[in-house]
């Protein structure tokens, strides 16, 4: 049996969509786990190891070798721009970045967006040639332009339910996000076979799956 692949799975909504990939993949996965707060979670059937991080975290577990390999949305990827290997869409947790605003929106001389992603908003927008202004906030962000903080905000859509209930519209969609599995670069080495088997065994889950 060869070395334990350390992986850092994201607490939270990802979690129990990316364990049951690994169970259709054939992986064996206990349940027992899903509402535990445990954070280093054994999983030897699949001769793996979950540490359990906020999903933000993931890529810098990865990045630093604690952990060899992960499972984060590509809005975080796009964000923290980590120094690791993206292995394989695994099309889980589907959702969109857009901007967002109220309906009727004009451009404002010192417009201002708030986002939990300011990398990936100040770069779309200095792409599109635009002056603006970011202000980071880590939650809620559909709040802001309902109270005036910022006229824009930069954030993730899936059923278009916050906006809706909020009265908000989506201006433009900047990318799609689904999660993918990440590799640290030292482990892909050294690890290899363990590491390419899981990514086929996963390959050959997510079609089946519809590509979701
Ligand atoms: N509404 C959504 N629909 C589908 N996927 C989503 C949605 N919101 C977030 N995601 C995906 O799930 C990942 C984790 O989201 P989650 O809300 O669990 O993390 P978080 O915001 O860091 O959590 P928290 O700060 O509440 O601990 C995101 O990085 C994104 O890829
Ligand atoms: O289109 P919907 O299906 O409504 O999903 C989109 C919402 O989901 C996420 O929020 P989350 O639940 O992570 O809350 P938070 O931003 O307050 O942390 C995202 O930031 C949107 O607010």
């Amino acid at each position: 049996m060869g070395a334990v692949l350390k992986v850092a799975m994201p607490k939270g909504r990802i979690y129990k969509q990316a364990s049951k990939l690994f169970r259709e993949a054939g992986l064996t996965i206990p349940e027992d786990f899903e509402d535990s707060r445990k954070l280093i979670i054994p999983v030897p059937e699949a001769g793996m190891e979950f540490i359990m991080a906020k999903p933000v975290d993931v890529p810098t577990y990865v990045e630093y070798g604690v952990a060899d390999i992960g499972v984060v949305g590509k809005d975080v990827l796009m964000e923290e721009n980590k120094d690791v290997y993206e292995l394989l869409d695994l099309g889980i947790a589907k959702c969109r970045m857009s901007v967002i605003g109220l309906p009727g929106w004009k451009p404002d001389i010192h417009p201002r967006v708030a986002t939990k992603y300011p990398n990936v908003a100040s770069k779309y927008f200095r792409e599109q040639g635009q002056q603006v202004e970011v202000i980071k906030l880590n939650g809620s962000i559909e709040l802001a332009p309902l109270i005036g903080l910022a006229d824009r905000i930069v954030d993730m859509v899936e059923t278009g339910q916050t906006l809706r209930e909020n009265g908000l519209v989506e201006m433009e969609s900047i990318f799609e996000i689904t999660s993918r599995l990440i590799a640290n670069r030292v482990s892909y080495r050294l690890k290899n076979a363990a590491i390419q088997a899981l990514c086929d065994r996963l390959g050959m889950a997510v079609p089946a799956r519809g590509g979701r």
